[in-house]
């Protein structure tokens, strides 16, 4: 896996995208690798939590552009359709995702940190969506998630001007869950994935499906799934033991 790193620190696991003098580009190749250390993760039983980074200065550039040229009509869309399910899949893996933006997270960079659960951004950050300025529009995914993280307003705003945001502008329209200094983002986000690793992965996996699936359907089904879930979760023995151990702490 050349253009992607696979570093595994159980509980956690770390993806590292890996074209640094190309700003981490999408291209095929990095498409397939990408997919490669995602399933090693998701099969690891080991790791709780998955990071997603990048290499260099640039969290992700987005697709490759120099790929753009030898694209028709036909091509263009497959290579969309393999970006944007690359993004699906991460979207709907059964275990938690940061993306630790480290740099420019553009066009499809944004659209694959949008695809992860949480983004935490270095100060120094910019994220756009600029497809817009190559005469394109963005095809990972980015025209269906941006609405829904942001509203319909500042979404078509970044996508009509293709304007990049520093990440401070960024978390305060709620597409960054949090800003640090670059020289602590890689500390902040060990601290938040460590959290959440600590958590039941039987309830950290019906969440995401609650949340990814609800946004897309009629609350009453969102609320009876979440309703049905109940009878998953407590009968895990996460539940039993963090039951317990409520009681336990009451006798003390
Ligand atoms: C990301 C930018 C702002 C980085 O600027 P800078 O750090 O100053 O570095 P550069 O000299 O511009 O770039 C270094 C090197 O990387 C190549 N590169 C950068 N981005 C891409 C890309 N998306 N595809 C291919 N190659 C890229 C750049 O050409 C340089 O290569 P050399 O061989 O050294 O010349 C800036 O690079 C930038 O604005 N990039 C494009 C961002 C963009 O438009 N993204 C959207 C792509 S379309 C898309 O994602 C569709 C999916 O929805």
């Amino acid at each position: 896996m050349d253009t992607v790193q696979l570093k595994k620190e159980p509980p956690l696991g770390w993806i590292y995208l890996n074209r640094p003098d190309k700003r981490n580009a999408i291209n095929d190749q990095l498409i397939k690798d990408l997919r490669q250390a995602v399933d090693d993760l998701v099969l690891d039983d080991q790791i709780k939590v998955i990071v997603i980074t990048g290499n260099g200065k640039a969290f992700c550039a987005g697709a490759d552009i120099t790929q753009f040229k030898s694209l028709n009509g036909l091509t263009a869309w497959e290579f969309a359709r393999k970006g944007r399910e690359l993004m699906d899949y991460i979207e709907n893996i059964p275990k938690p995702t940061i993306a630790m933006i480290n740099g420019y997270a553009l066009g499809g960079g944004l659209e694959l940190a949008m695809a992860c659960d949480i983004r935490i951004a270095a100060e120094e950050s910019q994220l756009g969506l600029p497809e817009i300025t190559l005469g394109i529009y963005p095809g990972f995914g980015g025209t269906q998630r941006l609405i829904r993280l942001i509203g319909k307003g500042k979404a078509m705003e970044m996508m009509m001007t293709g304007d990049m945001i520093p990440a401070k502008e960024a978390e305060r329209i709620g597409l960054v869950n949090k800003v640090v200094p670059l020289v602590d983002l890689e500390k902040e986000t060990r601290s938040l994935a460590m959290k959440i690793a600590d958590k039941s992965p039987v309830a950290l996996r019906i969440i995401k499906l609650l949340v990814n699936q609800g946004l897309d359907i009629p609350i009453l089904a969102g609320l009876n799934m979440e309703s049905l879930g109940w009878g998953v979760v407590f009968s895990s023995e996460e539940a039993k033991r963090g039951i317990d151990a409520f009681f336990e702490r009451k006798k003390s």
